[in-house]
């Protein structure tokens, strides 16, 4: 009995049918068509794949699926237990909202203090008098309100591959063919690119607010990012800022109502990619962020709800933030809960980098930091990272790209690991890293002599490892770790154990631009002009490193 079993109530649907009879197992859920319009369309969902077909590929929607009348969330929403929101055992996060108003009179340090202290801890806090108009913020969720309580043939026109413009795009969960179990959400993403374009293609209900609330409120994101990056004691020109957040989306979210809210959400833990995300939510409440450190009594791990505000907007730190900081500010992984009484809209504006911006820790913070917590990248290659996987928490896009993660996935051997257009054979230039496998001895002789010409420190991986190293002060940097150095001889030959060269290599500045992998049981010399040293039962299998040290090898190619 499923009500047993899964926590379901039992609870009679909407005319009354119980869940009793039915039987999850074999995908059959209840329901029941609620009006005329949709009783005409009534699908018969005998299977997962009609259901998906219904909801996704034909674009109606959780909404759609709701307006039958469903008496029960079916399987494919039902969250594995450790996903599902407790909401009795969160606390309200009742920081009030920082007054933006403030920054332009005599406690404009306080103000500046606030943001960063926000920013540092939870990287969640709320504003007001934020210079988007009170009344906007109303229309806004009534928009949102109007464009999903249509039809769903009226919003289908906007699924991806068949709306008007590659900007827009209406659709359900977040990334459906991933996903274990899918969103209680239904979303319309409108991307900006020009006024003319939004005016044309932007769905008729809600292009003018979402235009409106776009330009008042850039104004206010690109104020916070000028005081976070002040605050590091870093400068940035304008146009560096603008092309940080160079590139922005409006979201609105919808999240209808739901016969099993503990067993579902409407967004799974996830961090903002971007640099800072605005966020109108109206008066419903739900949505929970992940506390980074201990905070107001509050432990590290614990879920924190930030509470709905009237005429406040939520303002959310991005993973890109995090990287550019090195750490400093958190992108805390959040989620957002449903409920059985009444649908919820947010509206989140998203100010990400273009896609050719290349993003990393501020080298003025690796500096003084010693240590660059994360890899540098350009940001389309994160963004596509971020669309092509469910949200599973923050170790889904953003610890893959602390220091030295790369290099471990890739030096483990695991082909598997490599971005999705790695070649086995040859090499290939990709977002500014040079792929390659299986190489030929004349190109691995390439290498390593274009290493030694240029003193760049190189690690050369075998089940024991070397780490070849030129520069004298970067070797001794490199002995300065505690355990590391064992038979580091005048050249700068040392020879450490795995688990130490990644302590190497996301603990120290070096940036290590070479990875090799020697296959065990193979035999290889490494020549150098006046070194040479031989790994026994090794050949090289893979090498991963940047283009920008390696340009004559790749022309050697
Ligand atoms: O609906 C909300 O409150 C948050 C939505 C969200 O986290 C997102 O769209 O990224
Ligand atoms: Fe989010």
């Amino acid at each position: 009995n499923v009500s047993e079993t899964d926590g379901r109530t039992g609870s009679t649907g909407a005319l009354g049918v119980g869940l009793r009879a039915i039987n999850i197992h074999q995908n059959i859920f209840p329901l029941i068509p609620r009006n005329k319009v949709h009783r005409q369309m009534a699908p018969s969902f005998l299977d997962g794949n009609s259901l998906f077909n219904f909801v996704v590929r034909d674009g109606n929607g959780v909404k759609g699926l709701v307006d039958f009348g469903l008496s029960e969330v079916p399987e494919q929403y039902v969250q594995p237990p450790k996903e599902r929101i407790d909401k009795l055992n969160a606390s309200t996060h009742d920081n009030p909202p920082i007054d933006l108003s403030k920054l332009d009179g005599p406690q404009h340090d306080q103000i500046v203090e606030e943001i960063a202290r926000a920013a540092e801890t939870l990287g969640f806090f709320q504003v007001m008098n934020h210079g988007v108009p009170v009344e906007l913020l109303e229309s806004l969720k009534d928009a949102a309100n109007n464009f999903f309580g249509q039809p769903p043939e009226k919003k289908a026109v906007y699924r991806k591959g068949v709306s008007p413009s590659p900007s827009v795009k209406y659709g359900t969960s977040f990334v459906p063919d991933k996903e274990k179990a899918l969103e209680w959400k239904d979303y319309i993403s409108m991307t900006y690119t020009t006024d003319a374009e939004a005016l044309e293609y932007w769905p008729q209900e809600c292009k003018d607010v979402a235009l409106e609330y776009l330009r008042t409120s850039i104004k206010m994101v690109k104020k916070v990012v000028e005081i976070l990056i002040g605050k590091l004691g870093v400068t940035l020109d304008d146009s560096r800022i603008d092309g940080l957040i160079g590139l922005k989306l409006v979201n609105m979210n919808f999240y209808p109502t739901c016969p099993n809210p503990e067993l579902t959400v409407g967004v799974g833990r996830h961090s903002d990619m971007g640099i800072l995300t605005v966020l109108l939510q109206d008066d419903i409440g739900g949505l929970y962020v992940k506390m980074e450190e201990e905070m107001d009594g509050k432990r590290k791990g614990d879920w924190v709800e930030i509470p709905a505000v009237p005429g406040a907007l939520v303002i959310n730190v991005g993973d890109t933030l995090e990287i550019l900081s090195n750490g400093r500010y958190k992108s805390a992984e959040h989620r957002v809960r449903t409920t059985s009484t009444k649908s919820r809209v947010s509206i989140p504006i998203f100010a990400i980098p273009k896609p050719t911006e290349r993003i990393g820790p501020l080298p003025q913070l690796v500096e003084r930091d010693g240590v660059a917590r994360y890899r540098e990248f350009i940001f389309e290659e994160y963004m596509n990272n971020f669309f092509s996987n469910a949200h599973d928490g923050k170790k889904t896009v953003l610890d893959s790209y602390l220091a030295g993660k790369d290099l471990w996935d890739v030096a483990g051997g695991d082909d598997t690991a490599a971005p999705d257009d790695y070649i086995h054979l040859g090499c290939r230039l990709h977002h500014g890293f040079l792929y390659m496998n299986s190489i030929s001895r004349e190109m691995e002789l390439i290498l390593i002599h274009e290493m030694v010409g240029r003193g760049i420190p190189a690690v050369v991986t075998t089940t024991s490892l070397i780490v070849y190293l030129l520069s004298t002060d970067e070797s001794s940097e490199l002995k300065k770790l505690p355990g590391l150095c064992r038979g580091l001889n005048e050249r700068g030959i040392l020879s450490v154990h795995i688990t130490q060269l990644l302590f190497s290599v996301s603990c120290s500045k070096f940036h290590v631009p070479y990875i090799i992998r020697f296959e065990p049981e193979k035999t290889i010399r490494l020549p150098n002009a006046d070194v040479d040293f031989a790994v026994n039962q090794c050949a090289i299998n893979l090498i991963y490193c940047k283009p920008s040290v390696i340009s004559k090898s790749a022309a050697a190619i």
